[in-house]
């Protein structure tokens, strides 16, 4: 049985209503009523190629495994398009400059979105990965506490960052990437992950910072 729904954050528009006006992205209703259509196509495709693993990696986490979206060709550029179009539903205003991708998974897909997007890429990291002057924080995971840490200069003071990863649980990672980004002077404009795990409540942590999830699960 299929473990995860479509995220709430799923707007399919309706094309006769279409008006004259531009939507918040700037594009005209028509492109963006087939925006929304495509995605809500595309998130469907996605949740059935979702992997769930109990029990893993210590006995009572439900784990969900993202990996099989890169293992298909047609899948992985369905993923890379749909998560451009959620970033375009941020609206004109947001376009970030930079997005910042979490270890390990948040490279996945981070350099590809920000090809895309005509925006750099930075890394967050674990503790002790990269050379030179690092800013640190610690926090806490659904499985353990870790420390995270991005390079000094690595995002410009001003710069629009918006931060991926491929899952929010207890927002934890999320929350301690967005203040290494402030730390460094960034705008932390948004966040944008996969999957997310509603019942672990991530999004408490990321003190109303605009955050959008392409799918979510109901276990
Ligand atoms: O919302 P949270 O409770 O912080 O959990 C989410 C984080 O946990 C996982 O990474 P993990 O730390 O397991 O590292 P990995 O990507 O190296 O496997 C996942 O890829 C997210 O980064
Ligand atoms: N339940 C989970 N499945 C996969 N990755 C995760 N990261 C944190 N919690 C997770």
């Amino acid at each position: 049985m299929l473990a995860a729904t479509l995220a709430s954050s799923t707007v399919i528009s309706d094309p006769n209503s279409a008006t004259s006006s531009s939507d918040a992205s700037g594009r005209q209703p028509s492109a963006a009523a087939a925006g929304a259509a495509e995605l809500a196509r595309t998130k469907i495709t996605l949740l059935g190629a979702l992997k769930h693993f109990p029990d893993f990696p210590i006995p009572g986490i439900k784990f969900i495994d993202i990996l099989p979206l890169f293992q298909d060709v047609t899948t992985h550029a369905a993923l890379l398009r749909a998560l451009e179009l959620q970033v375009l539903e941020f609206g004109s205003d947001a376009k970030p400059d930079v997005i910042v991708g979490l270890d390990a998974r948040g490279f996945l897909f981070g350099p590809s979105l920000a090809l895309r997007l005509n925006a750099s890429f930075v890394p967050v990291r674990k503790k002790g990965k990269m050379p030179g002057p690092c800013v640190t924080a610690a926090y806490e995971k659904e499985y353990g506490t870790d420390y995270f840490q991005m390079q000094e200069g690595a995002v410009k003071p001003g710069q629009k960052v918006l931060v991926v990863d491929d899952i929010i649980a207890t927002g934890g990672s999320a929350a301690a990437a967005g203040s290494l980004v402030k730390q460094l002077g960034g705008e932390l404009i948004g966040y944008l992950f996969i999957l997310e795990i509603p019942v672990l409540n991530g999004r408490s942590k990321l003190e109303g910072v605009p955050t959008v999830t392409l799918l979510e699960t109901n276990e």
